[in-house]
């Protein structure tokens, strides 16, 4: 059954927080919502919380109202970005927090209280420190005992606001796989909130892409990469970058070529966008055959060349992304002019009001594109 977010409105004086939010999150799903500063993330999460309630809209529970509840009582654990832990008590202390708190009929027997306390630190990993402070632990550390602290209540649902924002790189990605395994064998229905796109991609079952209080696409990570619902999403989350050319002919006139418009009513389209994502501008085989570019900076980034290309018709530089070994083959240097191939274009068609109504992928004209077919056969169309 899960939770049926539905319609939720959020203001704050004139401004739009959340905007007609309507969203179904699975019994055991691990959801992320990602979004840039100011989407209106925090907002949703809040309400779920109980800290706040909505303008219009509904959260249902397995068909009961979730808002008619109080925090208290929705089962709710949560973990922010900053520890919030306790700093005079001890992380066993700590832990123990939200059982201690409850109604004395409602209170576990201190034993009780210890033996859970005990299992959970056992399952974060941390049951060498029971006795530390929260000043003598680390920041993955303190995060660690915030979401044993927060798992203590047995909560139905978990909302973790960007729980490892305040980390450094190298203890995010460790905590993103820990998390994630730690979500499957435990199996709670979790709301993950980031602004970080590798950190959404890599760890949910779904991803929910917000901007300006709006939903803007909800898929697995490969939809949301591979087949960006807007323009939004697809710079967003696939570093897509706008290219202009002309239409005639159902075909898309674009660097000296003419693309396919098959399956896209261009009559239909108000305007139309055109975007190529990095890892779809790739070398071509052979010199002269291609769209000329002038390679006007480079980066490598663990195992790939991050490439800053000048070409005809746009000021802007476009960024392409390379695997190192194809570059060091290919030898050349910053400065040269070398010879793309663009290997697939995502075409959206917008309305009068902005709202996208057609999107299509397009491929090159007669190229002999590579296309994978399973995980190890690869193929020549
Ligand atoms: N209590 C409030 N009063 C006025 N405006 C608010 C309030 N709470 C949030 N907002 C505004 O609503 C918008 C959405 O805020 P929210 O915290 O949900 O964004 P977010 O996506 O979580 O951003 P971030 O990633 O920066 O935390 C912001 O522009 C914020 O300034």
């Amino acid at each position: 059954m899960g939770i049926q977010i539905s319609r939720l409105y959020r203001r704050f004086g004139t401004f739009v927080a959340l905007d007609d939010v309507s969203l179904t999150i699975g019994d055991g799903e691990f959801v992320a919502v990602l979004g840039p500063s100011g989407s209106g993330k925090t907002s949703l999460l809040r309400i779920l919380a109980g800290l706040d309630q909505p303008d219009a809209g509904s959260v249902q529970r397995d068909g009961h109202d979730l808002l008619a509840l109080d925090a208290r009582r929705r089962g709710v654990g949560l973990v922010f970005q900053h520890y919030a832990l306790f700093p005079h008590m001890t992380v066993a202390q700590n832990v123990a927090f939200g059982l201690r708190v409850r109604p004395w009929r409602l209170r576990p027997k201190a034993a009780v209280i210890k033996a859970s306390v005990e299992t959970l630190l056992r399952k974060v990993e941390l049951d060498a420190l029971a006795d530390r402070y929260p000043a003598q632990l680390s920041g993955g550390q303190r995060q660690r005992v915030a979401l044993a602290r927060a798992l203590a209540i047995e909560p139905r649902l978990l909302l973790l606001d960007e729980p490892f924002g305040a980390l450094d790189a190298q203890v995010r990605v460790n905590l993103r796989g820990w998390l994630r395994e730690f979500h499957r064998s435990l199996g709670i229905t979790t709301l993950f909130v980031t602004h970080d796109q590798d950190e959404a991609l890599e760890m949910a079952d779904r991803v929910v892409v917000m901007n300006r209080g709006r939903i803007e696409q909800i898929g697995t990570p490969q939809q949301i990469y591979r087949q960006p619902a807007t323009p939004f999403v697809s710079r967003f989350i696939a570093r897509g970058q706008a290219l202009s050319g002309q239409v005639q002919d159902r075909h898309l006139h674009l660097l000296g070529q003419a693309w396919s418009l098959d399956g896209f009513d261009t009559e239909d389209a108000h305007e139309m966008t055109v975007h190529v994502q990095p890892e779809d501008i790739q070398l071509a085989p052979r010199y002269g055959d291609g769209v000329k570019a002038q390679v006007i900076g480079l980066r490598h980034v663990a195992g790939t060349v991050r490439a800053h290309l000048r070409v005809e018709h746009r000021d802007e530089p476009l960024e392409a992304e390379w695997n190192e070994r194809d570059w060091t083959r290919h030898g050349g240097a910053a400065g040269d002019v070398v010879d793309v191939h663009f290997q697939a274009l995502t075409v959206f068609g917008t309305d009068r009001e902005g709202h996208v109504r057609q999107r299509v992928t397009i491929h090159p004209p007669h190229a002999g594109v590579s296309v994978a077919v399973g995980p190890w056969r690869r193929v020549e169309v």
